[in-house]
């Protein structure tokens, strides 16, 4: 059973809640894999299984509007390849084997629609929660006690390698979270709208995610924090310093971490799904073709056409084998 609830439920009743109706192997929609390659990631997985051996959840904050898009659709829920953004950030932590639960924070409205995407892609190990008015107050309703990693629901691209070195540093530390090199000067403006002062480029970083905590440290930094941090406060790292005196470890990140944040974010987020779905569309044909060819050449009889979307076997004159390479790739992906 898929479970939705609220904020006293998840802070009481959090680890028996962790139940949701196993789904079967029926098809799913086109699924554009991942960038690590498969014997890469097996590494990980056992790397991962064999440190991580305490209970890991992730929250993903998913109640914005979006506004900065400039479109009516909330970012999280907008579809690329027949799948809804948030869709792909689901199972990109679904497939990391050491983290037992996907919390998701939703604004009330979309929660019959989470239900429903959580049930259309067949997504396992999720909660729903309603969020809040900003993002401080939606994580703050989705921590539960275990390590909690947080990550925007707009990230989909993370790495599990990288959500591993997150989690050890954050057990360790109290708390961790991701950082990249600035791109561009931060300048402050005087009271007049005139250049003030700017800082350092090489003295600072972006903070990005994936940031991981103790339950402890952010369930009493959330706890202990003002009205005015959760209104106007952008940065769970800092809570954690002012209200728990935790000096998180950051830790640089790949550029894959961007937040899908404007319009044409949108636009290069769906390009990089469509490249890895090519991408293991031309490894499936390369692939099969292969094989084929090799048949052909076991079983004299076999004469074969091959065409972008097709492979064609003659096996005699009244049996003809037609492959689907879409198709087959589709199974593929999802396997
Ligand atoms: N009240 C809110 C506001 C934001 N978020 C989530 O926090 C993540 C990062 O926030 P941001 O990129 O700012 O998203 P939005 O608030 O939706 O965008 P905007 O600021 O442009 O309105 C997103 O996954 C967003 O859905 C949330 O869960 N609850
Ligand atoms: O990278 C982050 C540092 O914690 C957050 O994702 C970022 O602050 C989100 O903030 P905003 O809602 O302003 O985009």
């Amino acid at each position: 059973m898929t479970c939705v609830m609220h904020k006293v439920d998840v802070l009481t009743n959090f680890p028996k809640l962790y139940m949701q109706e196993e789904t079967g192997d029926m098809a799913r929609p086109v699924d554009p894999g991942h960038f690590s390659t498969c014997e890469a990631r097996l590494d990980k997985h056992i790397a991962g299984l064999c440190s991580v051996d305490f209970q890991v959840a992730v929250v993903l904050p998913a109640g914005g509007s979006g506004e900065r898009t400039g479109i009516l659709t909330p970012k999280q829920l907008c579809t690329f390849l027949n799948r809804l953004l948030i869709s792909y950030t689901i199972q990109t932590f679904e497939r990391v084997p050491w983290i037992q639960s996907i919390v998701v924070v939703v604004a009330k409205e979309s929660l019959d629609l989470m239900m429903d995407i959580i049930h259309r892609f067949h997504h396992r190990n999720v909660l729903v929660v309603h969020g809040g008015s900003t993002r401080h107050r939606s994580i703050f309703n989705g921590v539960g006690p275990s390590v909690v990693i947080i990550h925007d629901a707009v990230r989909p691209f993370v790495e599990e390698d990288f959500l591993l070195k997150i989690t050890m540093a954050a057990k360790e530390q109290g708390a961790a979270g991701a950082i990249r090199p600035l791109v561009s000067t931060v300048i402050a403006t005087t009271l007049e709208g005139y250049l003030d002062h700017s800082l350092e480029r090489t003295k600072y970083r972006a903070s990005e995610m994936t940031q991981g905590f103790i339950y402890d440290v952010i369930y009493q930094a959330y706890q202990r924090c003002s009205e005015s941090d959760f209104k106007f406060g952008t940065e769970c790292l800092h809570l954690a310093l002012q209200y728990c005196g935790t000096n998180a470890k950051p830790i640089e990140g790949p550029p894959t971490l961007w937040k899908v944040t404007y319009k044409g974010d949108l636009a290069a987020a769906e390009s990089i799904v469509k490249g890895m779905y090519l991408y293991t569309f031309l490894y499936t044909t390369l692939s099969l073709y292969c094989f084929v060819c090799t048949l052909s050449s076991l079983c004299h009889c076999t004469v074969f056409k091959c065409n972008i979307s097709m492979i064609v076997v003659y096996l005699d004159s009244k049996t003809t084998y037609f492959i689907d390479l879409m198709y087959v790739s589709t199974i593929f992906y999802t396997t």
